[in-house]
């Protein structure tokens, strides 16, 4: 097997090694079971992470290993498959030493803050662009470089142009034409080859299903409309930088038999979801309301009502009617099923069950249902938290912040922006919205608050951070975004922005925290604009 480099991933790549040298030796279904856990969870990571050449990878091995799990009379597997087995897990590992995912830099020309915070760094990027589409390509760097993004152009013709240890966040390829000919697509293959941890885009594909999944099958992850501006794929490449940070996954499981729920729990507990396991359906709405699950896993028959007559029960009510239920049961007449999923189920599965399928399936259901959920806390134009989404995230910092912990809201809002609209249309007045909520999402970190709080109105919590501080990033952003250029059809247009801002405990509730700013702010325009201003209190 490949020898592996010390590796962020190594704890995982340990645990599937050593499941599958157990495998080998002993041969027992439980240790190839072990093995397959162990393979979803380095897959999950990947994912996570936002590695899609290795996530592939690991998925492909993942599904050759779920098509082999069987029964113990299949194990051990015969030695034709063992060997197929070994080559995948070489070839992902072969991978996994070669690619480097990409360490994030300081920007050169960007001094270190006065006292040491984790802002964003940025990462390079790769744009492969056809000789009659520079001029598109140079606007993309323009705008790429701006956000802090380190840009490396080349042709389609190049070859060879890897360097070692260069691994890309993303490579955006932007063609000649709307279809990619034959050589295009080797070119891509290459890349996706060379590049297995970096996310590759394909600028300007025509809305035909057939050339979209060639560019798939060639290894591109996202396809961008031709009809989509290319600088929308700047926000892509931002949001591909700020992993938000996961609450674990919570699974209700309602089973009134004691070894089938700790069976179920067990397998959820060890691959790392939470669970909570209730005997009687009767509680249900209560402890629905106490521990808020992600999905309920459903037993069909128990004492008094079955888990159908339960299900719906709760698509009656508006709070649960998108809420996955998943049906656990030992029911095996396909009538029943089918009923059970036409009266609110989302699935069905049939007891004993497969873990890891159980695990596979609660795991992209919640992770569905999360991303539902998600998109309505989220402002379509730029891609922030909208107002009450960022105005509830406020009101639960205040709520949850411990003794003596302080952090400073800023109010941010785009000078004469009345004048932008008026003079250059509104659709330019959208692209300087989104050019700040870009740069914020750039330069600030993971576990800040930034929100779209009204129209031209943004908002921001910096956790940990003094006014002082906070006057010291918000000024270096300000500076940056006044340099910022928006382009419109006769050139490029600048804009600038006033800030105020308010210290929490100083301030001790959102509302006044909010408010506070907002007077702040109003100084901010009253001394000029184009300035940050700290509320006096
Ligand atoms: N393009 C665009 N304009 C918007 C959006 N939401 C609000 N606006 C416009 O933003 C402008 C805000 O203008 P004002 O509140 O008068 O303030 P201002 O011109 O920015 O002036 P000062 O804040 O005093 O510097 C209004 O013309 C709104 O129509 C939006 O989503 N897109």
């Amino acid at each position: 097997m490949t020898a592996l480099p010390p590796h962020p991933f190594d704890d995982r790549l340990y645990a599937l090694r050593t499941r599958w040298e157990q495998y080998v030796a002993d041969g027992q279904l439980e240790q190839f079971i072990e093995f397959a856990v162990a393979v979803n969870s380095l897959a999950e990571h990947f994912a996570r992470l936002r590695l899609p050449g290795l996530s592939r990878l690991c998925e492909g091995l993942e599904n050759a290993v779920l098509a082999r799990i069987g029964d113990a009379g299949s194990h051990p597997m015969r030695p034709q498959e063992m060997v197929a087995l070994q080559r995948q897990i070489d070839a992902l590992f072969g991978s996994i030493a070669t690619s480097q995912p990409s360490v994030p830099v300081r920007r050169a020309e960007e001094k270190a803050p006065a006292r040491d915070l984790e802002w964003h760094r940025p990462r390079s990027v790769w744009i492969v662009a056809a000789a009659d589409r520079e001029d598109v390509a140079d606007g993309l760097q323009r705008q790429l470089n701006y956000f802090g993004f380190r840009v490396l152009r080349m042709g389609w013709d190049a070859e060879g142009e890897v360097e070692p240890g260069e691994a890309p966040l993303a490579v955006l390829f932007i063609p000649a034409g709307s279809t990619a000919e034959a050589a295009e697509l080797a070119r891509i293959e290459a890349c996706r080859k060379a590049c297995p941890a970096s996310q590759l885009f394909y600028l300007g594909v025509a809305s035909v299903i057939d050339p979209i999944v060639a560019l798939m099958r060639a290894g591109i992850d996202v396809a961008i409309p031709d009809d989509e501006q290319p600088s929308m794929v700047v926000n892509r490449l931002l949001d591909l930088i700020q992993t938000e940070e996961q609450e674990r996954y919570r699974v209700l499981v309602v089973e009134d038999s004691r070894v089938a729920s700790t069976l179920i729990c067990r397998t959820l507990t060890e691959h790392g979801i939470d669970s909570h396991a209730i005997a009687d359906p009767g509680r249900l709405l209560e402890v629905l309301e106490s521990y808020r699950p992600d999905l309920i896993l459903m037993d069909m028959h128990m004492p008094r009502f079955n888990g159908v007559e339960a299900t719906r029960v709760l698509r009656q009510m508006s709070a649960y009617q998108t809420l996955p239920i998943v049906y656990l049961s030992g029911e095996s007449n396909i009538g029943m099923q089918v009923e059970a999923l036409r009266l609110g189920g989302d699935q069905f599965l049939i007891k004993p069950f497969n873990p890891v399928l159980l695990a596979a399936v609660v795991k992209t259901k919640i992770a569905r249902f999360r991303d539902m959920q998600r998109s309505t806390r989220v402002d379509g134009l730029t891609g922030l938290l909208n107002h009450s989404a960022a105005k509830a995230r406020l009101k639960a910092m205040v709520e949850s912040a411990a003794p003596g912990e302080r952090f400073t809201v800023a109010m941010i809002d785009i000078d004469h922006f009345k004048a932008v609209n008026d003079t250059y249309g509104h659709p330019v007045g959208d692209q300087v919205i989104r050019g700040l909520a870009w740069l914020l999402k750039a330069r600030l970190r993971e576990g800040d608050l930034i929100g779209r709080y009204g129209g031209e109105e943004f908002i921001v919590a910096l956790p940990g951070t003094d006014p002082a501080l906070a006057q010291t990033v918000l000024d270096r952003i300000r500076v940056d975004f006044a340099a910022l250029p928006h382009t419109h059809p006769g050139g490029a247009l600048y804009a600038t922005f006033s800030a105020g801002l308010a210290a929490y405990p100083t301030v001790d509730s959102a509302a006044a925290l909010t408010e506070s700013a907002d007077g702040a702010l109003l100084d901010a325009k009253r001394l000029g604009r184009n300035r940050v201003e700290i509320a006096d209190c």
